[in-house]
């Protein structure tokens, strides 16, 4: 399971969780403006806005699983396993892989916007990247600072929701996480008053009794009604500081700790990494498992007029500073 997130303050922030058993190579990985992608359906990609994210690199190439770019657009893709559907090429179309994706979104829009337009013409079809890899069953949520999308290729056909929340889990489809929230508009930050019955005398006995019924379990529903109410409500000071600590702590919410989540014999889910973008420098912070530590990449510390990738692996082990 998977949780992305945007936030905004004086800057503008973009970042998930990515939840797995295994890691599949992850780094960090900018790629400039020059690196070119050939693309599966013939043409490439070339002078494009460079872009900074999480991707495993193979065979030269950044399989982004999140990813902004210079002007401030951000995706990322999240496990949808079961309703993701990927089509054949159709001819007149813009026939993209799912990972060729987000570099060709984040290579040539700089505003959700623009990606509309984009998403338009495209057809997402099923070739993977290698004939033995598995063709990741995803779904995706694309934002700048001024709005949000949740992007669906199902069954029926591609779909584009307005994401109102700025919030993307997993299963079930996007329509549906949104209608359940209805289920929880009683959430309340503020304590609240007995409205049970006037002939009981019942009282708030602690603080935080005003979101009572917040789930709290690690399913996909829970935690996408869970991290919207966290962020739906969430304030910071505006410095860079206080905006990406509160964006990790929004995030932390959703955390999966080891043994909690069960997948087979010795196999467990957890939060593999957590990232926070600052989408309008280019800053891409990250935490690791075992490291919670913040890191962080400047994009524009790399020449964005290259053709290679620069890739950063993340840093390893807890960084402990001890006091005496
Ligand atoms: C595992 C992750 C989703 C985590 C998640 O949500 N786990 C919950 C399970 S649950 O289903 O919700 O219960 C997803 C998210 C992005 C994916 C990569 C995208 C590029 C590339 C695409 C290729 O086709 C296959 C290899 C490839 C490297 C992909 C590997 C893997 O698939 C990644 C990391």
């Amino acid at each position: 399971m998977c949780t992305a997130a945007t936030y905004k303050t004086k800057d503008f922030y973009f970042g998930r969780t990515l939840d797995y058993e295994i890691s599949y190579g992850d780094q960090v990985v900018i790629t400039p403006r020059n690196y070119v992608f050939d693309l599966r359906e013939g043409g490439q990609l070339k002078n494009h806005y460079a872009m900074i994210g999480m991707a495993c690199v193979m065979e030269n190439y950044p399989l982004y699983y999140d990813a902004v770019n210079e002007k401030g657009l951000g995706i990322a893709g999240l496990n949808f396993v079961g309703n993701a559907s990927y089509k054949k090429p159709v001819e007149g179309k813009d026939n993209i892989t799912q990972f060729e994706l987000i570099p060709w979104i984040l290579g040539k829009c700089a505003t959700v916007k623009e990606a509309r337009q984009l998403l338009k013409n495209m057809n997402l079809i099923d070739t993977p990247f290698l004939p033995d890899l598995p063709v990741a069953q995803l779904h995706w949520i694309i934002a700048d600072k001024e709005e949000c999308i949740t992007l669906e290729s199902l069954e029926e056909g591609m779909k584009i929701y307005d994401n109102p929340v700025g919030v993307l889990t997993n299963n079930p489809p996007f329509n549906y996480q949104m209608f359940n929230l209805n289920n929880y508009m009683q959430l309340a930050v503020e304590n609240r008053s007995n409205t049970f019955s006037e002939n009981l005398e019942l009282n708030q006995y602690s603080r935080g009794m005003g979101g009572m019924g917040l789930p709290g379990d690690l399913s996909s529903q829970s935690r996408f009604v869970r991290v919207a109410f966290v962020k739906m409500n969430s304030l910071s000071g505006d410095s860079e500081e206080e905006s990406v600590s509160q964006f990790f702590h929004i995030l932390g919410s959703v955390d999966q700790q080891r043994g909690c989540c069960k997948l087979g014999e010795d196999k467990y889910e957890i939060t593999l990494y957590t990232s926070c973008c600052n989408t309008d420098k280019g800053i891409y912070y990250y935490n690791t498992y075992d490291n919670h530590q913040i890191s962080a990449v400047d994009m524009h510390k790399a020449d964005l007029e290259g053709e290679k990738l620069y890739t950063y692996a993340p840093i390893k082990g807890e960084q402990i500073r001890m006091q005496n």
